[in-house]
């Protein structure tokens, strides 16, 4: 259970203040100019108690419109600042969202890939979207609200006491048992909100996985499966629905009839007590205007309890993500490192991920490689035994548990994370794009990339096609480059890597796309570049191999061996195992 979840309703909702402060002014002044109006519904009943008492029973005619006038610009008068209340909460509360979804974002741009391992997508999109929605409709209207009801149930209850002190008793007693179950709704509600909120989280994960995976759905006719799977998500929710709207309906049950039980009781002794004289007719219709004044704030306090319950929830929802830890940061006193030469050293790294099982040894379980400047080495190894995370740990995606990653003899931890990614750039097998154009794909990792280098880049990524597009470098491609092929979204993902000319390039197995003779071309173009630049390159492929100036030999979570191809086939079985289980022979 998230910590934030034993959190009191108060306790979890003030955390929205570094938020709400800039807008604090705003949301109290709505809060004065909506008591205000309140306050002025309150001495309607008041005035009418002065016409009925006074003019209504003297017969006094003439004084009779100057009243009813008076009752007309009071009710003008809160018309106008209920209408008030609205334009100052207005903007406040879009920017205070706003602010939030920064702030999310910019924390989960942060924080560490393992967390992103363990969470699914829609549960953030659920955060950013719909949570804060609700935040929003609290903060701007629920609160100030909630505030001015209960002043004016305070100050109403004060009045009616005042104008029949006996007659307003029965109404405080008839109070108490909406307050106790008020508390008893608030576990209730709030266990159920927060259960639909997570709910609303897995829909979502459902539909972006089913969106994401549609080709793989429709090509093994698979559609009937997800939809099933979204049905019966979509049914839980449904049920959670139904248990916080019936919830809110047995809260409401209560507001409206006890208020109203009251009143009846009241109404009688309220008769005794006029016809035997002990109080005049204008107190009896002053006390029961004013109870009718009263019956807005009390009967609606089941939806705006039910409000901020769910922006309890929402918050803690929030807070869960942005409390999360970004183990992996900048240190606090930098190195930087002033001609990088690009020597990458592996010094005996240990790693395992979290979710491992204790009984598993490490997955990187002593690592020691060095790879000099300007050298290539290709790591081999079986699938699975931990190539992909041993290329992650050269750019901090994830952190060595112990040992260290150098750069030029210097713990990657050391530098900052902008000066090491400068210096070491990846592309991945499976090659991402982002709904933009091709230019600002290719130069994410440098946009200050020249024009030229930016066509030396496609060039040797053998990334022409581009041009061909409909509008060249300015063609935007779909969501993660989904309207261009494997082959060529990995030939971009490849330009990226080489625009941002590092010192240090680490390739997981860029080419895995390709057909042979596109591979070869851009082979021959990678020489060029390689030639002065350290590169780490997963292979999976002997051309691959074939670039290496030598080879690592990741085993059982060590490096067994480093040489040569010709030297590693001629002297290690394990090597000549997994050279065999290449679909193609090496060229010795
Ligand atoms: N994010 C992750 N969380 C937990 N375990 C993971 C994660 N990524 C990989 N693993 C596990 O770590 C092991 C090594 O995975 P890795 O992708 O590094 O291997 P690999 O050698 O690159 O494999 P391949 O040759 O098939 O690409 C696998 O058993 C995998 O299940």
């Amino acid at each position: 259970m998230p910590a934030s979840q034993g959190q009191s309703t108060f306790r979890t909702l003030s955390r929205l203040y570094v938020y709400a402060k800039p807008a604090m002014p705003r949301i109290y002044t709505a809060m004065a100019v909506s008591l205000t109006a309140s306050i002025v519904s309150l001495v309607i009943p008041q005035v009418l108690a002065v016409l009925i008492d006074g003019p209504l029973a003297h017969g006094d005619s003439s004084q009779i419109w100057p009243v009813v006038l008076i009752v007309l610009g009071l009710g003008v008068i809160e018309a106008l600042l209920i209408a008030l209340r609205r334009v100052l909460v207005l903007t406040p509360g879009t920017h205070i969202e706003a602010r939030m979804r920064d702030s999310l974002y910019t924390h989960l741009q942060d924080l560490p890939v393992a967390f992103h391992d363990r969470w699914p997508s829609g549960q953030l999109l659920s955060r950013a979207i719909s949570d804060l929605n609700l935040v929003r409709r609290w903060l701007s209207f629920g609160i100030v609200i909630m505030v001015v009801n209960v002043v004016t149930i305070f100050i109403g209850f004060a009045v009616l006491i005042s104008i029949n002190w006996v007659l307003g008793l029965i109404f405080l007693v008839a109070s108490i048992p909406v307050l106790a179950y008020s508390y008893v709704f608030e576990g209730r509600y709030s266990e159920a909100a927060r259960r639909s909120q997570d709910q609303v989280g897995d829909l979502a994960t459902a539909v972006e996985e089913s969106v994401h995976g549609i080709r793989v759905l429709k090509a093994f006719g698979r559609g009937t499966f997800a939809l099933k799977k979204f049905e019966r998500q979509a049914e839980k929710l449904r049920g959670t629905e139904i248990e916080k709207a019936k919830a809110v309906a047995s809260i409401w049950l209560w507001l409206l009839l006890i208020p109203d039980v009251a009143f009846a009781v009241c109404l009688v002794i309220g008769v005794w007590l006029a016809s035997t004289g002990q109080t005049s007719v204008g107190e009896l219709v002053a006390f029961f205007a004013t109870g009718t004044v009263l019956l807005f704030p009390v009967e609606s306090m089941g939806y705006f309890l039910a409000m901020t319950f769910d922006a309890k929830t929402a918050t803690a929802r929030f807070f869960d993500v942005l409390d999360s830890v970004n183990t992996i940061t900048d240190p606090e006193h930098p190195v930087r490192i002033a001609e990088p030469r690009g020597q990458l050293t592996f010094d005996d790294v240990h790693f395992r991920y979290q979710d491992a099982p204790e009984r598993y040894s490490d997955l990187l379980n002593g690592i020691d490689l060095v790879i000099e400047p300007g050298e290539t080495m290709a790591l081999v190894g079986l699938t699975g035994s931990g190539k992909t995370t041993l290329t992650a740990l050269t750019t901090r995606l994830y952190d060595v548990d112990s040992g260290a990653v150098k750069l030029d003899g210097v713990d990657i931890r050391s530098l900052t994370r902008t000066d090491l990614r400068t210096n070491v750039a990846m592309a991945f097998e499976d090659a991402t794009l982002f709904s933009a154009t091709v230019r600002e794909n290719v130069v994410l990792g440098r946009p200050e990339a020249s024009g030229a280098e930016v066509a030396e880049a496609l060039e040797i990524a053998q990334a022409g096609f581009v041009y061909d597009l409909p509008n060249g470098l300015d063609t935007r491609v779909g969501e993660e480059g989904l309207s261009l092929s494997g082959g060529q979204r990995q030939r971009l993902a490849l330009a990226r890597a080489i625009a941002a000319k590092p010192k240090v390039l680490v390739l997981d197995d860029p080419l895995s796309a390709l057909d042979v003779d596109t591979e070869a071309l851009v082979e021959a173009a990678l020489r060029r570049i390689l030639a002065s630049t350290t590169a780490l390159i997963v292979a999976h492929r002997p051309s691959t191999v074939a670039l290496a100036d030598r080879v690592a030999l990741l085993e059982a979570g060590r490096v067994t061996a480093v040489g040569t191809h010709a030297e590693l086939l001629a002297g290690n079985d394990h090597y000549r195992f997994v050279i065999s289980s290449f679909e193609e022979e090496v060229p010795a």
